[in-house]
């Protein structure tokens, strides 16, 4: 079975505007996925098709196997998801955050504290544990969104930029968790406007222009193929 298996996705928003225009993809488990394309290409409507936020207009989408838009809370108990919004209670502190999560995901009472401390550390958060999530910085409530989404142990990771606004520190450290992450079984989507992170990070690239799904690569090779570099150079703003 195929992590995410979508055919013939079209995503029109009121007003008549077409944010996707016949996608189809297909990311294998244990696969690390990445999203290129310059703003506005279509990436976060793709995600939020993907995490059960938006229904699709017209064709087919299978989340682990599940119809996002009929078996939404099965789809998101089995996902860790980073949004481009923030999607923490700004109330709440941080571990508080994460204890609520670990209760939303079923996860046994026994296992919350050992998790919620490992990504504590893991991304640097202890200092803050107790802090509320209004009371940080943007980059740090990133990391917090992070640890949310590792804290798990999902089979799936759905990643909209994930390291957008974090220090080249915490960068490194989240690469290192999501490979660590792939190594153990674990598959991956995400987004990104750096064309080093997704040829550091990804299997198989795929670039979103206007809603069509470009290219697909891998990026290791991007280089080495004139059309695949210049569509690539292009959903990075450099071509
Ligand atoms: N709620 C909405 N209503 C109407 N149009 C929308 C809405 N959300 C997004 N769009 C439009 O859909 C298109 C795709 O937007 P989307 O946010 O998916 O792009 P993106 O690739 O994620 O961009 P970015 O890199 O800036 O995050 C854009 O033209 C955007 O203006």
């Amino acid at each position: 079975m195929a992590a995410i298996d979508i055919e013939g996705l079209v995503r029109d928003y009121p007003g008549g505007l077409r944010a996707l225009d016949g996608v189809s993809l297909t990311v294998a488990e244990g696969e690390i996925f990445g999203l290129l394309g310059v703003n506005g290409a279509g990436k976060s409507t793709l995600i939020k098709v993907i995490t059960t936020l938006l229904r699709p207009t017209a064709g087919r989408v299978r989340v682990l196997g599940r119809d996002p838009r009929r078996e939404a809370v099965a789809v998101k108990r089995r996902l860790g998801v980073v949004p481009q919004e923030n999607n923490l209670d700004n109330e709440l502190t941080v571990r508080r955050n994460l204890e609520f999560h670990c209760r939303y995901a079923g996860l046994p009472r026994r296992d919350f504290a050992p998790r919620v401390e490992r990504w504590l550390e893991t991304l640097e958060l202890a200092a803050k544990a107790d802090a509320r999530i209004m009371q940080l910085s943007g980059g740090t409530r990133r990391k917090v969104m992070l640890a949310k989404a590792f804290l798990t142990a999902p089979r799936l990771l759905v990643l909209d930029e994930p390291t957008s606004g974090l220090d080249p520190a915490v960068r490194t450290r989240v690469w290192r968790a999501i490979t660590e992450f792939r190594a153990g079984g674990g598959t991956v989507f995400l987004s990104s406007h750096d064309l080093d992170e997704v040829e550091r990070l990804c299997d198989r690239t795929a670039v979103l222009h206007d809603g069509r799904l470009q290219e697909v690569a891998r990026p290791a090779g991007v280089r080495t193929d004139r059309v695949v570099e210049a569509a690539f150079r292009r959903a990075v703003g450099e071509g």
